[in-house]
């Protein structure tokens, strides 16, 4: 399963968001994106969920223009943790969860593997503890994890995460990168935008740098994260070095003097 983005451009209105865009994400991998506030990569994330039509170029899943597919075929294949997801519905957790499983369900009512995983998405993420609480009274961080429990539970190909962090504490971000990364073990294509440049080395696979609607660069974490490339679009001081165990660090000295 290869998603691929050709030539991708997208504007709203006279004012261009994203050009010429070129990447091949690889099932099996953890593709991070970064870049500043406003840089494109939610948009970028919701043309590869086929939620937004870019006006040049596409996104495609093998070879499949992925606006064009049928939207249970994709929903299938591709997840989507949308930005900051609010929920005004009092529903349930586990049946929040269970929406995850409507792509794959026929008709009548969940069968016993649409509960298998269901409990198996509830259970990654810790949240089987308020499985008939309504979300509206679950704090940001438990509201979160069940939001991210509905994707698992579809058992997609993809799973694109826009700040899948967002409201969780140290303890569970590492749960939930660990988590995906374990998706990415398992064969699946995970994509997420991350602001924090310490994760991203640690768990990318590979990293989309964007800036001002451009892929600014591309490739491995030490392709990526070089001291030029972070002086140029975040306008800080930063370099990457290896600490006593061998492990890669990223060192974030302040701003970059002008
Ligand atoms: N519906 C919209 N209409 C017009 N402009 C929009 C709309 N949604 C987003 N934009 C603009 O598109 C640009 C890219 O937005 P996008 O949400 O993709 O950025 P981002 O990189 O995800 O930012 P952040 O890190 O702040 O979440 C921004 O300049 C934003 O103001």
């Amino acid at each position: 399963m290869t998603l691929t983005v050709r030539n991708l451009g997208f504007s709203y209105g006279q004012t261009c968001i994203l050009d010429a865009i070129d990447v091949t994400f690889e099932a099996g991998k953890f593709t991070v994106i970064l870049g500043p506030n406003g840089a494109g990569k939610s948009t970028l994330l919701a043309c590869l969920a086929g939620l937004l039509e870019p006006q040049i170029g596409n996104a495609s899943l093998n070879g499949a223009d992925i606006i064009r597919m049928a939207p249970t075929t994709r929903a299938r294949h591709i997840g989507l943790l949308p930005q900051g997801a609010e929920t005004h519905w009092a529903i349930p957790s586990e049946a929040l969860v269970a929406l995850g499983r409507i792509p794959h369900m026929r008709g009548a009512g969940p069968s016993a593997d649409d509960r298998e995983a269901i409990k198996a998405a509830m259970s990654a993420t810790a949240t089987e503890g308020f499985a008939n609480r309504p979300v509206t009274r679950l704090s940001g961080g438990e509201r979160a994890r069940v939001l991210l429990a509905r994707v698992l539970a579809g058992e997609l190909d993809w799973i694109l995460a826009d700040e899948p962090l967002a409201n969780l504490d140290p303890g569970f971000q590492l749960d939930i990168l660990a988590l995906l990364q374990r998706q990415t073990e398992a064969g699946k294509g995970v994509v997420a935008v991350l602001h924090d440049l310490q994760y991203a080395v640690r768990f990318a696979d590979h990293i989309l740098l964007l800036h001002e609607g451009s892929l600014f660069a591309q490739g491995s974490v030490e392709d990526v994260i070089t001291p030029a490339n972070l002086a140029h679009v975040y306008g800080i001081d930063a370099n990457l070095f290896k600490d006593e165990e061998g492990t890669i660090q990223l060192s974030i000295k302040g701003k970059v003097r002008l």
